[in-house]
């Protein structure tokens, strides 16, 4: 696992959203891996100011989503689909139809998991997974005790994870208590993981995925037996890792370098 910490925040999202663009310049036609939530608002910023500048192109690439709220349609204001047109799709050049997400509104939930997995085979595997991280260790919505080979499937959502997305609904009773998310098998058949996290309170979490046992007691720990997963934190995500100053000497001001 390669561990990136940048003091700055913007940085951190800089560095994330820099890593995308250029994969898609090296391979046009990438699977990219897609995430959501607050922590990927800037990311989505920066690559839309990208296409702008004609520095990347979305045309040849296709995507998935991780995960999606169960009983929410495409057009319900808090549902992935929604924050993922209005934060990105609307804003670059993917094909119509390049871009997927589970239905959270199909009639078998548990139908609509099994063919999302089967379209991701389908498409040869995701190319480039971008992920956030749960304050709980969740990476998509495989929250505390998911099996680390799950493949996607219904979950049920901790009340922490519903409390930390109460603030994207009107009334915090409205989060859903069901996703669809990718497994965390799905994840790591994945060519490349980059994970973004910051701020204070993914710090737990953090330590964690990086220094804890791998545990489906924190998720996103699956990550140490993936093959090439890169992770990048600001200083308050990083500030609580006990190899902190080894990571900073490896890669310094979270600049990549051969180790
Ligand atoms: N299902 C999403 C995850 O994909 C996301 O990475 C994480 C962190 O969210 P945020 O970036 O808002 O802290 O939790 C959400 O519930």
């Amino acid at each position: 696992m390669k561990v990136l910490i940048h003091e700055d925040r913007a940085e951190a999202v800089n560095h994330a959203a820099d890593l995308i663009a250029a994969r898609l310049r090296s391979r046009p036609e990438t699977v990219l891996g897609l995430a959501t939530g607050g922590t990927m608002e800037a990311v989505y910023t920066r690559l839309i100011d990208a296409h702008r500048a004609g520095r990347v192109s979305f045309a040849d690439a296709r995507s998935f989503n991780l995960d999606e709220y169960v009983g929410l349609a495409p057009d319900h204001a808090c549902s992935y689909w929604r924050y993922m047109r209005e934060q990105l799709f609307d804003h670059v050049d993917f094909p119509v139809g390049a871009t997927m997400l589970p239905r959270g509104d199909a009639p078998d939930p548990e139908a609509e998991a099994a063919a999302y997995e089967q379209a991701i085979l389908d498409a040869g595997d995701i190319g480039f997974q971008l992920l956030g991280l749960g304050k709980n260790g969740h990476i998509g919505f495989n929250e505390p005790t998911s099996s680390l080979c799950s493949l996607t499937r219904i979950k049920t959502l901790t009340r922490s994870t519903r409390d930390a997305n109460a603030r994207f609904f009107d009334d915090p009773e409205q989060v859903p208590r069901l996703a669809i998310t990718m497994g965390i098998g799905t994840i790591l058949r994945a060519g490349e993981v980059v994970l973004l996290a910051y701020g204070d309170d993914k710090a737990d979490a953090a330590a964690a995925m990086i220094e804890g046992p791998v545990s489906a007691v924190c998720p996103a720990s699956a990550l140490q037996m993936h093959r090439k997963a890169t992770v990048i934190l600001d200083g308050a995500a990083a500030s609580r890792l006990k190899l902190r100053d080894y990571y900073a000497e490896v890669h310094p001001g979270g600049r990549e370098r051969a180790i």
